[in-house]
């Protein structure tokens, strides 16, 4: 009664966070960065985070047109300060104080490619990306959405590790799309209301190292063998999907603003304190012998709070993770690698 009194009474950003459980004088500022601000990706999820009432900063960067995109979602009259930043000598500014930093720089697959073949360009974007993170912003949450994300997210610890600001609590890579895919398949197929469906998806973000556990979907549907394994394979192929689609305009980039900024929000409420959020992600873990997995991770005021096990998986589901690891560990040290030459 008291909160609707006060959702009633204030502006309509603080009406949402009302809405979302704040109390509104307890809505800490946040800052927020994205470096490849003006990209596929950069764009809409610039908008999507220039929408979110948790941010208080939105500081947009990129190598190239910037401005334009920082002046364009500026007008929209949500809460965040936008500020834009164009070029290598301005990306200190953009990051300094940063609570989040959001990483979609860098070159997309065309069709025919795998994510490893992103890696000689972005392998390097990511090294130098880190190095400013590194020096300007060590404290902050990193969220990595450049691929291939399975040699990425080890990159930019190696530079963390190396800059003496590792900390394995505050890197993740994003794997939100493959769960955002999994949840839209599986619904599909079996008449649940999608919005009500959750799917956790673990391994990596490429291929068969995606692993959808459906055997642990909510609500459960009871769909046949032979359509797991189509939804499991439609699911470890969908960012091909989009690649074909688009055909040499790039891969996902609407989907995966959706989901980069889901993943943002749930880092955020963790770092407010907001208890029980828990996302999929791809971070430092000892919950098999591959020093990074992803798998259902707790987020809270300090980045990871948990790194939850797997829970019972089928005899489908079991062999698809053996069947994962070799090219996870290859993925990994090579990224490990390209960070100590
Ligand atoms: N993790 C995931 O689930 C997904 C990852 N991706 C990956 O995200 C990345 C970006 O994809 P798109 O936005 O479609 O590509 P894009 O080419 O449209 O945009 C990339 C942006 O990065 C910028 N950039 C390049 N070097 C930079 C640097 N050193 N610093 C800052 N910005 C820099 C470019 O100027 C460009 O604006 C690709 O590597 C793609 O494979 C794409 C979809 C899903
Ligand atoms: O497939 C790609 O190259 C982009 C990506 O990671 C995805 O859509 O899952």
């Amino acid at each position: 009664m008291f909160r609707s009194m006060l959702v009633r009474s204030a502006s309509p950003v603080k009406q949402g966070l009302l809405r979302r459980g704040f109390a509104s004088e307890s809505v800490p500022d946040r800052k927020v960065v994205i470096l490849g601000a003006a990209g596929g990706i950069g764009q809409p999820l610039s908008l999507l985070m220039k929408l979110n009432p948790l941010v208080s900063s939105l500081s947009l960067y990129d190598i190239a047109n910037t401005p334009g995109v920082a002046a364009d979602v500026g007008h929209i009259n949500t809460r965040s300060q936008v500020s834009g930043y164009m070029g290598d000598d301005n990306l200190g500014k953009a990051l300094e104080g940063a609570d989040l930093v959001i990483i979609p720089a860098g070159v997309p697959r065309k069709p025919g490619m795998t994510r490893d073949d992103l890696f000689n360009i972005n392998a390097g974007i990511v090294k130098n990306l880190s190095i400013a993170i590194a020096k300007y912003c060590p404290q902050a949450l990193v969220n990595m959405i450049s691929n291939p994300v399975n040699s990425t997210v080890p990159i930019a610890a190696e530079i963390f590790k190396k800059a003496g600001t590792y900390d394995e609590k505050k890197l993740f890579g994003v794997t939100t799309l493959d769960v955002v895919r999994a949840k839209t398949f599986y619904a599909g197929k079996s008449n649940l209301n999608v919005a009500e469906v959750n799917v956790p998806v673990v391994g990596g973000h490429a291929g068969i190292t995606i692993l959808p556990l459906f055997s642990q979907a909510s609500p459960q549907a009871n769909l046949s063998d032979d359509l797991i394994k189509a939804l499991t394979k439609r699911t470890q192929d969908g960012g091909t999907e989009v690649v074909e689609a688009k055909a040499g305009k790039g891969s996902a980039t609407l989907s995966m603003a959706y989901a980069g900024a889901l993943f943002a929000d749930a880092c955020l409420k963790g770092l407010n304190g907001v208890p029980d959020v828990v996302e999929c992600s791809f971070v430092q873990s000892t919950i098999t012998e591959l020093p990074f997995f992803a798998s259902k991770v707790r987020l809270g005021k300090n980045g990871v709070e948990e790194v939850l096990d797997l829970g019972p998986l089928s005899d489908f589901e079991k062999e698809g993770l053996e069947a994962l690891k070799a090219e996870l560990k290859s993925s990994i040290e090579k990224g490990i690698k390209f960070a100590n030459q």
